[in-house]
């Protein structure tokens, strides 16, 4: 089964919530709650009600950008990138029974994050994406098989999911270039079932 995360979105069909649901009732196990452009009070509300429906389906739950948050709720873990809290200083705060992912968009950036302590590396973007402004560098595969094999010589050795405007049919090619996992969002939720497309995804040979 692919390693997925699911990274929660709005759209003009659904809500940040209605978006994990549907990726956890199609057997993901792995939510991200971001919600960019939201308020800390609305991303609490809805953390407190995504949180019972991760534990009902054993999924884990870390959430984009707030440590804080992400310790007073105890969820799983928190995501960060270069624009958050550093990830020592995160670490400090959640001590080691907490996740913390953190971005990287060159091996530069792979080396500082590993150094830092995290747990997991989001790497992209792959490809173009509407999904998140200021976008970095777009990788492609070849992008990836230069940080990983970079990695392998540095004997780093430390989860990567890759990101950034992934479709059903990238995941084998992506996979290929020795990627742990995949982080996706648009392409469930653009599906006419996110449900089946979440499914489709998770079994993906
Ligand atoms: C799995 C994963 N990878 C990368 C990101 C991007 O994080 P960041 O660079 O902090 O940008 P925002 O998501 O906060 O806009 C991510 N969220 N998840
Ligand atoms: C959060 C994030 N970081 C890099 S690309 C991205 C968005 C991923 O969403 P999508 O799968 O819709 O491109
Ligand atoms: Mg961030």
């Amino acid at each position: 089964m692919v390693s997925l995360q699911f990274i929660t979105h709005q759209t003009e069909r659904y809500s940040y919530l209605e978006s994990a649901r549907m990726a956890l009732e199609g057997g993901c196990k792995w939510i991200q709650l971001r919600m960019k452009e939201a308020p800390l009070e609305e991303v609490e509300a809805v953390a407190l009600q995504l949180k019972p429906l991760c534990k009902e389906h054993e999924a884990i739950l870390v959430l984009d950008d707030h440590v804080e948050l992400a310790r007073k709720l105890e969820v799983d873990g928190v995501h960060l990138g270069k624009k958050d809290m550093p990830i020592d200083q995160a670490r400090q705060i959640l001590g080691e029974a907490f996740i913390i992912g953190g971005t990287a968009n060159t091996f530069e950036d792979v080396v500082q994050h590993y150094r830092a302590g995290a747990d997991y590396l989001g790497i992209g973007p792959f490809r173009f994406t509407t999904t998140k402004k200021n976008l970095s560098p777009v990788l492609g595969l070849e992008g990836y098989s230069s940080i990983l094999s970079q990695m392998k010589e540095a004997n780093i050795e430390i989860p990567v999911v890759a990101i950034g405007g992934i479709t059903y049919e990238d995941i084998p090619a992506i996979l290929h270039t020795g990627v742990n996992g995949i982080a996706l969002s648009g392409t469930i939720l653009g599906a006419d079932n996110p449900i089946e497309e979440t499914r489709r995804i998770l079994n993906h040979a």
